[in-house]
């Protein structure tokens, strides 16, 4: 079978507008049963597609506008239909794609060809390669840093404890490091947010508890180990200093308590500052913590950030499992109804990262395993997984070690999705930050000299 994607952005109002004109539903054998009034509604169309599954079950037909489109909501299908090297794909002409694709230049808009083989080549292998990712993995930890330390900042200035709208900050943040590693791809924030983690918020604060603690405990142990090395180090570096203290005490200029006391301080004050900031989460400490990317990985499922591949086309007619596809269908695969599935998930919609830890404990996120999709699979993956992974882990440690997170008058988040390709969240998220580390660790006092 040979399928394909396109991408346009806010496709969802696009494809609600034709489906509202012409839209109904075939299965097998079954004729069309009429307009989807939820289609014409504000629901987004993931999960209109994915009621729509529970009720014709996991792959059926709709009719778009002129075009009919298959559409997937079980990975056992989604499987079937994309194997990684599919080949002679056509893309879909539409004015849409072309006006909001750049005329196909944007690399999610492109059709497949030399073109987009070529620029697709230069993100993974350039741009988003984990080679590049490793050399500039400072710009993560600096952009985290000082993104962190902003907020901190604010909390001290407000007495304590500080409300933040998060979109914003998230935004700025992701767009910095994009910027820094992968000039040319700033369609990042515009197209592929990647803030609705931070949903989990809603009525999980002792999950986010659980990281913090984890996060205390891996730190500790390292910092107690590296404290103790350092120390011994450092002592072994001042041999020398108290050398030259010693004959500025033969020479009768300083005493030996006052020089004593002076050894003491310095040795401490470097010590402290030294272990403060590797007290900070860093890259290197994300492996260690395992809860966290269970929350991560939890999360991208519940929310992927984008619910619904971009349609391809099959050039075709072929068989799908019994199923007859004509040339020129369209395809859906349902990430959001996919990560659902009930038959492979313990309650699909609650969020339980425990489920990462023991049956699942072997899944990840980056397209091999067709249970967990949000980045989905094939020749069209999305080439900013590292990226993405590397980002969302640094962000979510530092800002969960670093603060108590709570909502304006302990308030239930508002979960609601907002239209778009991707999925925002319909309302601004508005958190409590009040710290939970000393302020130390942020070279305040360093800051002040
Ligand atoms: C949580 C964050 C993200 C998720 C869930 C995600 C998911 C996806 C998915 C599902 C696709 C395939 C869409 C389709 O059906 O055509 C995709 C494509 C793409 N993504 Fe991401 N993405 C994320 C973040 C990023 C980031 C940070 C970047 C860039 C640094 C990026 C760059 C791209 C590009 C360029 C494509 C198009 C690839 C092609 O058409 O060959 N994504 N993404």
């Amino acid at each position: 079978m040979s399928l394909l994607f396109f991408s346009v952005e806010n496709s969802e109002p696009y494809l609600t507008l034709e489906a509202k004109v012409m839209c109904g539903v075939i299965q097998k054998n079954l004729p069309i049963v009429g307009h989807l009034p939820a289609l014409g509604s504000n629901e987004p169309l993931h999960r209109t597609l994915g009621a729509m599954a529970d009720k014709y079950g996991k792959v059926f037909l709709i009719r778009l506008g002129i075009h009919l489109a298959l559409v997937i909501s079980s990975w056992k299908w989604q499987k079937k239909v994309s194997p990684p090297t599919t080949r002679s794909s056509l893309h879909v002409k539409s004015l849409a794609v072309k006006l909001m694709g750049y005329d196909h230049l944007m690399l999610g808009f492109a059709s497949q060809g030399p073109y987009w083989h070529d620029v697709r080549k230069l993100a993974t292998v350039e741009l988003l390669s984990n080679h590049r990712l490793e050399l500039l993995q400072h710009v993560h930890d600096m952009e985290t840093n000082s993104f962190i330390k902003e907020l901190y900042a604010e909390c001290i200035k407000n007495g304590g404890l500080v409300a933040v709208a998060m979109k914003e900050r998230f935004e700025a943040l992701g767009m910095n490091i994009a910027k820094l590693i992968a000039v040319g791809l700033v369609l990042v924030s515009d197209t592929v947010p990647f803030l609705g983690w931070l949903d989990v918020v809603n009525g999980y604060i002792s999950k986010m508890k659980k990281t913090a603690r984890e996060l205390d405990f891996v730190l500790r142990n390292w910092v107690d180990e590296h404290r103790q090395r350092r120390l011994n180090r450092k002592i072994n570096e001042e041999q020398d200093y108290i050398h030259v203290m010693l004959s500025t005490m033969d020479d009768g200029k300083i005493s030996a308590q006052d020089a004593n006391t002076v050894i003491k301080a310095n040795c401490l004050d470097q010590l402290n500052l030294h272990v403060g900031k590797q007290r900070q989460v860093d890259e290197s400490g994300i492996k260690n913590l395992i809860y966290l990317q269970a929350i991560v990985k939890d999360t991208l499922g519940l929310y992927p950030a984008v619910p619904l591949s971009a349609p391809r086309e099959s050039m075709e007619d072929c068989t799908v499992t019994g199923f007859h596809i004509p040339a020129g269908t369209h395809l859906f695969v349902n990430l959001w109804k996919l990560d659902r599935d009930p038959s492979i998930w313990l309650n699909p919609s609650e969020f339980i990262p425990e489920r990462f830890l023991n049956d699942h404990a072997n899944l990840d996120a980056r397209g091999l395993h067709f249970e967990n999709l949000p980045f989905i699979s094939g020749r069209r993956k999305c080439p900013g997984i590292s990226f993405e992974l590397q980002e969302l882990h640094l962000t979510l440690a530092q800002l969960l070690h670093a603060f108590e997170l709570g909502t304006v008058s302990d308030t239930i988040v508002d979960m609601s999705e907002g239209p778009g390709l991707t999925v925002p969240k319909a309302t601004p998220l508005e958190v409590i930050l009040t710290p939970r580390l000393p302020s130390m660790l942020y070279d305040f006092n360093k800051q002040k000299e």
